[in-house]
């Protein structure tokens, strides 16, 4: 057996970063409730299992901006105070998971909020590819760039059939930051990160099965939620700290990469973003989204009409 001291020396150690403040891993008060974070993030904690469903909720794509990922930073402090026994992501959207970064904050931004946002996303991704406590995705829904990203600093991905997953950063002409990078290179092989990263490729369920992007597919969202719960039982019986640690070892170097160079990431950011060619590119982008979603009821009338054509020729 690990004697405490041991623990808190080698936690002292290599997270001088503070990710585990605590090597007492006490059982969480459980209480059946339900918090919110200004209704950015629900927070449900099963009072059965101790794990908390973790729900994304900002209409209509959740797409992460300031607030949202405050909120969500928030919420996954509290669980490492409360030493959950699992935190399951998900959204409350139907058909998107996340949409990933508001582009709205990286479009002309406020210099001031916009380093508080990447701010707030460097933290969101310390605390949660680094958590002490165990995750899963239930991915139901869309899981384009940093949604893709949350969904992969999760231990375990279940998706529900006929999305799309992946880091598409460079379809819009910028560069996925290189701790997205290491997080892909962390969930599916090497060379198949390198092209999956280059070609900014999203890929469908089923292929990012095949592919180990996700791990299961499920039916329904409640499906989806069953199937994580059922992966993070699996942690029920290994001793916290141990399983904690080791997952912490594993993660470690991409994240002191970062936690070592955060301003300079930050600067980086600056700089891209100033860049008149990614403004450009961006700007596109927004005005395709609006016309993409103003097309929208045209779209599907068309695709009603082609239905009805197509069941009248049937008939004669
Ligand atoms: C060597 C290392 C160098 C390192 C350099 C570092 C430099 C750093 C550079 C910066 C890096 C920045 C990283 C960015 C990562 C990101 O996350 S960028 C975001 C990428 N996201 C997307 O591409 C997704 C875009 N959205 C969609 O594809 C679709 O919306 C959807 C599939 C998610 C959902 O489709 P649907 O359900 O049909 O909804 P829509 O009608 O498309 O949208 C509804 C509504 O939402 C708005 N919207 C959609 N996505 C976003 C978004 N990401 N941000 C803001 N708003 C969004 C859309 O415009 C609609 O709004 P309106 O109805 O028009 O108001």
């Amino acid at each position: 057996m690990l004697s405490s001291k041991f623990i808190h020396a080698f936690t002292r150690q290599i997270y001088h970063t503070n990710l585990i403040t605590s090597a007492t891993f006490n059982v969480i008060k459980k209480h059946n409730s339900t918090h919110t974070k200004n209704d950015l993030v629900l927070v449900d904690v099963n009072d059965k299992t101790g794990f908390s469903i973790v729900t994304l909720n900002r209409p209509p794509v959740n797409s992460l901006n300031l607030e949202l990922l405050s909120a969500f930073s928030s919420v996954l402090d509290d669980l490492h105070k409360n030493n959950s026994r699992g935190m399951i992501l998900t959204s409350s959207s139907s058909t998107v998971f996340s949409a990933g970064l508001d582009i709205n904050e990286l479009y002309k931004p406020d210099m001031d909020r916009v380093r508080k946002f990447w701010t707030s996303l460097q933290d969101c991704w310390i605390k949660l590819y680094g958590s002490s406590f165990p995750t899963a995705a239930a991915i139901n829904g869309h899981a384009p760039a940093g949604g893709c990203l949350f969904a992969m600093c999760c231990e375990y991905r279940v998706m529900l059939p006929k999305y799309t997953i992946g880091l598409n950063e460079t379809q819009l002409g910028i560069v996925a930051p290189t701790w997205f990078m290491a997080t892909m290179k962390n969930t599916i092989p090497l060379r198949q990160a390198e092209l999956a990263l280059t070609l900014g490729k999203m890929f469908k369920t089923d292929d990012a099965l095949k592919l180990g992007l996700i791990d299961e597919i499920a039916e329904n969202k409640e499906d989806a939620i069953h199937k994580c719960e059922i992966f993070l039982k699996k942690y029920q019986k290994i001793p916290q700290t141990a399983r904690a640690l080791t997952k912490q070892s594993y993660r470690k170097n991409d994240i002191m990469e970062l936690e070592n160079n955060r301003e300079a990431d930050l600067q980086l950011f600056f700089l891209a973003i100033s860049d008149p060619r990614v403004q450009s590119s961006l700007g596109k982008y927004v005005a395709f989204l609006k016309l993409k979603s103003r097309m929208k009821p045209i779209l599907e009338a068309v695709k009603f009409l082609k239905g009805i054509f197509k069941s009248k020729k049937k008939k004669n």
